[in-house]
């Protein structure tokens, strides 16, 4: 067992980062699934899985110096430079030997757990940050598009160490619905009924927290095969999740746009298959939210929920860290798809979920640390070429999302 000292984890650091992230399609994954050996599947990962580590903690070391040094974001730092060692561990190993595939596997779970709390705990560290400096606007814009390249590598990332558990680990499987899937991945992922179950449970809880929860009405129109049911070779738990938050939104805007009277507007969801793209369109008449508000919704800074002082501990934040919308895009961004908001205010919005019909289309869009990345994060932002009044005060902040 090897201790690296520091010195030589900077030069892994530099060798693995100069090599890009390979970005695997939905059907790579699925002839992966289907052909590979366990042997092959390691030999792809004990590299592939540094080199997207390595990509992304270069990147870390770029934030301004003001993030950086938040007790949270150092925290994250050391999971991410641990989690880099326990695999360059398996460099030279022998691929040949049952112990050390399954000592790999061990590896990775080990990983894969060290990183579940990730999210929130990035989101404390730009608290911390808002809780005790003056964040400027090029302070801003870096750690949205940190956020944003940080959370879809560690997206990717955890799917290649799923895909690697589920197929050759001694994890347990589900019952039936596994047996045609592969890894996370179901060849034929039904859509409706993926919405219904988010709608069920976002439901349950909308019933829980205000006693009323709006009706579903939902379409289906198939471009392609008339009148069959739309099905995509996806990762149902990535739908679930952006349409359990898409539900969680709508419903929410609809029962307190509506506090008055006991008549909620439906929700109406259609899911159209189309040549190219499928998509899912969710439709409330929640009441909306004006146009200078729309962008902030996917903003990492404007999302985060103000830590509750010590005095007023008893007011928990409603929403907790409102990563949800942003994190949701990134989810549908993964496969080059996206999640478009259209809100009309005094009316309503629409959320439109758009994926890759074809999965030679969909694939994995993954961030690369080069100098094109590395310059955003020294660059001054420009100053605008469009005449503007003095800009509106930033200060309003939009109530977070859950
Ligand atoms: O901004 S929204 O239009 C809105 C945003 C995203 C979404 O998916 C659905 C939505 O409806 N909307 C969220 C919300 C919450 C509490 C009270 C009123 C509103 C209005």
């Amino acid at each position: 067992f090897t201790l690296r000292c520091c010195s030589s984890v900077a030069k892994m650091l530099d060798f693995y980062s100069q090599f890009n992230p390979s970005p695997l399609s939905i059907k790579q994954f699925i002839d992966f699934g289907l052909s590979a050996s366990e042997e092959k599947s390691f030999m792809f990962l004990r590299k592939e899985l540094p080199v997207r580590l390595a990509n992304i903690m270069k990147e870390i070391h770029l934030l301004p110096d003001n993030l950086l040094r938040m007790p949270s974001v150092g925290l994250v730092n050391q999971w991410y430079a641990l989690s880099f060692n326990e695999i360059l561990e398996f460099e030279k190993a022998d691929s040949n030997s049952t112990e050390t595939l399954d000592r790999f596997c061990k590896t990775l779970v080990k990983i894969r757990n060290r990183h579940s709390d990730v999210v929130q705990t990035m989101a404390q560290g730009v608290m911390e940050l808002k809780d005790s400096h003056d964040v400027d606007n090029q302070t801003e814009n870096s750690i949205q598009y940190f956020l944003d390249r940080f959370y879809m590598s560690r997206i990717s990332i955890r799917m290649l160490i799923n895909q690697h558990t589920l197929l050759f680990g001694n994890e347990l499987t589900r019952g039936d619905s596994s047996l045609r899937h592969i890894g996370c991945i179901d060849p034929q992922c039904d859509l409706i009924s993926v919405v219904k179950d988010a709608y069920e449970n976002a439901r349950f809880l909308c019933e829980q927290y205000y006693l009323s929860s709006p009706e579903l009405k939902i379409s289906e129109h198939n471009e392609l095969e008339n009148g069959a049911p739309v099905r995509i070779i996806y990762v149902p738990s990535h739908f679930y999740h952006m349409l359990f938050e898409l539900f969680k939104n709508s419903m929410r805007a609809t029962v307190e746009h509506h506090a008055d009277t006991d008549i909620l507007p439906p929700i109406e969801v259609s899911v159209v298959r189309g040549k190219e793209d499928i998509c899912v369109k969710m439709s409330d008449k929640g009441g909306g939210i004006p146009r200078s508000v729309t962008d902030m919704l996917f903003h990492y800074m404007y999302s985060t929920a103000p830590q509750p002082s010590k005095s007023d501990a008893h007011t928990v934040p409603l929403a907790g860290y409102g990563y949800g919308l942003p994190i949701s895009r990134l989810y549908a961004r993964y496969f080059h798809g996206d999640i478009m908001l259209l809100s009309c205010d005094g009316l309503g919005t629409d959320a439109i979920v758009y994926l890759k019909a074809l999965s030679t289309e969909a694939n994995e869009l993954l961030p690369i640390f080069n100098k094109t990345s590395s310059k955003f994060y020294r660059t001054t932002i420009p100053t605008g070429d469009w005449s503007s009044t003095q800009s509106a005060c930033m200060e309003h902040r939009y109530p977070t999302i859950s």
